[in-house]
């Protein structure tokens, strides 16, 4: 799963409008609708749902998701936060065919208005700002942000918690804490990054019809099991462990044995076949009785490292202490 910057996100907005001739509209009702149906797997028949619809197009998804609940029979509170005159284009048309549905909606005046209807709920779907938020939130959001995180409710993000920047480099904000967000299309840098994933909750990601394929070969990718087992090559059920390539791991040292038997432990578990360790010689027993599959090359604290020509794959440094690392060994292995 490719993960994003928002400004990669809106490139594969306009790749969908123009090289596959997705419509906006379309893109939004499709986002709604699949935000909906991942939000309903935390929504029982019974709760009373607000949904904060804000200005720009995730204010749009809002329309769509009110509009959607609504039609299931849920009891929902659609809360339209901004001016009118902060929503317009697809979010403009989606909050017309809202109306046109026969929904009502609300214009928040007083927060305060807004703070009694939280109060009575049990459900709050954030659909105030998306990826499009910059620097920190200003009025009307701060409050509500503020409001919605002091009430016991259950708070369920659209896209991206309003006030999260979507990218990487920003620690100075405040933003709406949920419990769960459902992310469109493809994660976000920020919900991996320390300051931000707290205020995602737990999260998934909806698929909305983009065109994958016509996107440009993307770098930044989310490694899940699927590709793990795609990408594990199969073994020959006739192979015996000369047969799936041999490491060598360089590290460890009196003091610290541990980092090189857990590498050690976890490259065995990978796949590969023949593990040997090279590491100072004291270190080898407590090494030797936790990884019993591995052989031993005996490596001096700075000094030469072993010939590397015959292994396949090498690490090094773990535990190795900072003056040998900093001393002959990593020059004797660049060299
Ligand atoms: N394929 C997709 O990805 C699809 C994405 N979709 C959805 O679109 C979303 C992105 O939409 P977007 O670009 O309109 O941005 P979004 O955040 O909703 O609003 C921008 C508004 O926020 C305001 N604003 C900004 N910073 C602020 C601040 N600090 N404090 C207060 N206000 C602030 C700003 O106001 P301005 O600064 O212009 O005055 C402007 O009015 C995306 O997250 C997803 O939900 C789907 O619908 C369709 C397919
Ligand atoms: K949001």
């Amino acid at each position: 799963m490719d993960i994003v910057t928002a400004q990669e996100m809106y490139e594969r907005d306009r790749v969908a409008m123009e090289a596959a001739g997705l419509e906006g509209e379309l893109l939004m009702e499709n986002a709604g609708r699949a935000v909906t149906y991942d939000l309903l797997r935390h929504i029982l028949p019974e709760h009373k749902i607000v949904v904060l619809i804000g200005a720009g197009n995730n204010g749009g998804d809002g329309f769509v998701i009110a509009r959607t609940l609504l039609n299931l029979g849920y009891d929902v509170e659609a809360w339209q936060v901004v001016p009118d005159t902060k929503i317009s284009g697809d979010a403009e048309a989606h909050k017309r065919i809202f109306q046109a549905s026969g929904h009502p909606y609300r214009r928040m005046n007083r927060s305060e208005d807004l703070n009694t209807s939280l109060r009575q709920a049990d459900v709050c779907i954030d659909a105030m700002l998306g990826i499009g938020a910059k620097g920190r939130l200003r009025e009307p959001f701060a409050t509500i942000v503020h409001l919605c995180n002091e009430q016991s409710v259950l708070r369920l993000a659209v896209d991206i918690p309003t006030g999260v920047p979507a990218d990487e480099g920003v620690d100075d904000f405040d933003a709406f804490k949920a419990h769960y967000t459902s992310i469109i299309e493809a994660p976000k840098q920020s919900v991996f990054l320390q300051q931000t994933e707290p205020f995602y909750g737990k999260w998934s990601v909806v698929e909305i019809g983009l065109p994958v394929k016509c996107f440009a070969n993307h770098q930044r990718r989310l490694w899940e099991v699927s590709d793990l087992k795609r990408t594990m090559p199969e073994r020959d059920a006739h192979s015996h462990k000369g047969s799936h390539g041999k490491g060598l791991i360089l590290g460890g040292s009196r003091y610290m044995p541990g980092s090189v038997s857990m590498t050690a432990r976890a490259a065995l578990r990978s796949g590969s076949g023949l593990i040997a360790i090279a590491t100072d010689r004291q270190a080898i027993p407590s090494i030797a009785s936790f990884i019993q599959e591995a052989t031993f090359v005996e490596y001096e604290e700075g000094g030469r490292a072993p010939d590397l020509s015959s292994y396949d794959g090498v690490a090094v440094g773990m535990g190795i202490g900072r003056e040998a690392a900093q001393g002959g060994s990593d020059r004797t292995i660049g060299s």
